[in-house]
């Protein structure tokens, strides 16, 4: 039996991991949850499922949370309520499912008390990879990768030697805007923003695919989690999402994972490695898909690629400002506060503005998402 934590129950993320729990009542326990704002789903869940603990994001939240939960479920609030259920004693593996950097510390934390990782909050590899894969290697601990393509090199990785990889090649759909010119893009709405071509997700995730800065984040993601330099990281565009990422070595073998898209085939994985349990989900039919779609990934097309790279190669302290602004440019499209095209614009001033600090430490690296936080807005606000 797994006993396992999940921050973000309440997302697209958590919400599918709750199902894999409840297909699997032999193999896997459900024992602390976190959620934001959404308490009527929480309540659903801790009533469902009994969890020790909940946290929510407010204290007013939680009282109300209480009422309505068996007794012996504890409700705790805020970031440390989050702590408090990475940390959980009973947990073996913590799902990180919550979107945003607020994953950074909890996910620290849970690493700190060896704590197994399910990864899913890109955002925490981005903000602070270098300290984050420190403190896996000081403490023994594992990350296992939610995201499809993280998810699709790990596999492909299996029993090989990492040191023989040529590159890697991160697969990407091109988003909801990916037939339009940039020229169409000025006027895009939310709405249409919002409708993914092949994956239903969250908000957030589903405009950083808009703007391909989800595929920066996950070259940033993949830089940490594969030790591999940003030379050997490649992105290409496909349309259909069926190869979920790629591993070419050095004998020019290439190495492919692929399957219809379905997120509950990474997040499965990620708890039950190295098995594999049955999971009912359609099949991959190639005959009748018929044929597969590649094009190049265009710099110009995709600003937000290239200042993904830039910032990973820039290092220090450049990818926590690239992550802190893109959260609060994409909050401000989300709330019709900007246009589309402004998102890439007010990444690239932020970090224009930013002279990176080098190796920074965790307090340095909070104090600069912060301050690029305040900048984003800043100019967000002028645009
Ligand atoms: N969705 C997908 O298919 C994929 C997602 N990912 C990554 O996984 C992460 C989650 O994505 P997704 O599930 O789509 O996101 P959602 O927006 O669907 O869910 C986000 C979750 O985080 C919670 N949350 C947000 N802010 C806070 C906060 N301040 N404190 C506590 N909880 C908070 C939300 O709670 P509430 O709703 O209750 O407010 C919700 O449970 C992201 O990093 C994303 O990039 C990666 C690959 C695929
Ligand atoms: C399902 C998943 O892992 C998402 O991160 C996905 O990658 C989004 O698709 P694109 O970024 O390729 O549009
Ligand atoms: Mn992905």
């Amino acid at each position: 039996m797994k006993n396992i934590a999940v921050l973000g129950s309440t997302g697209s993320i958590g919400r599918q991991t709750l199902e894999i729990i409840a297909a699997h009542p032999d193999a896997f326990k459900l024992v602390a949850i976190a959620g934001g704002t959404n308490v009527d789903l929480i309540i659903e869940q801790a009533n469902r499922f009994k969890p020790a603990l909940v946290s929510v994001s407010t204290k007013e939240l939680a009282e109300k949370v209480k009422i309505h939960i068996p007794e012996q479920t504890k409700v705790v609030y805020g970031l440390e309520g989050l702590i408090e259920v990475s940390i959980h004693e009973d947990v073996h593996t913590l799902v990180t499912a919550v979107v945003g950097s607020i994953g950074l510390r909890p996910t620290l934390a849970a690493i700190e008390q060896g704590k197994q990782i399910a990864l899913a909050n890109k955002e925490t590899l981005v903000t602070a990879g270098q300290i984050v894969m420190e403190t896996v290697d000081k403490h023994g601990a594992a990350i296992l990768p939610v995201d499809s393509e993280h998810s699709a090199i790990f596999q492909c990785l299996q029993g090989e030697n990492s040191k023989q990889v040529e590159k890697i090649i991160l697969t990407a759909s091109g988003g909801s805007f990916r037939h339009k010119s940039r020229e169409e893009l000025v006027n895009v709405t939310v709405e249409d923003a919002l409708k993914h071509p092949n994956w239903s997700m969250g908000r957030k995730v589903t405009i950083d695919s808009a703007t391909m800065m989800n595929k920066g984040l996950e070259v940033i993601e993949a830089h940490w989690l594969f030790s591999m330099p940003y030379e050997k990281i490649e992105v290409l565009l496909h349309d259909e999402s069926i190869i979920h990422s790629m591993v070419v070595f050095q004998d020019s073998a290439v190495m492919a994972q692929l399957g219809t898209p379905d997120m509950k085939v990474p997040i499965q994985y990620a708890l039950t490695y190295p098995d594999r349990f049955p999971l009912h989900t359609p099949r991959l039919d190639l005959a009748q898909i018929g044929r597969l779609h590649f094009r190049e990934a265009d710099f110009n097309r995709y600003p937000c690629l290239r200042l993904a790279f830039e910032a990973g190669k820039t290092g220090g302290t450049m990818p926590t400002v690239l992550n802190a602004a893109n959260e609060i440019a994409v909050t401000q499209f989300l709330r019709s506060e900007i246009g589309f095209l402004e998102i890439e614009k007010v990444i690239e001033r932020t970090m224009e503005q930013h002279d990176p600090i080098p190796n920074p430490t965790l307090e340095e690296i909070e104090e600069i998402d912060r301050w690029a936080r305040e900048r984003a807005k800043t100019l967000g606000r002028r645009c």
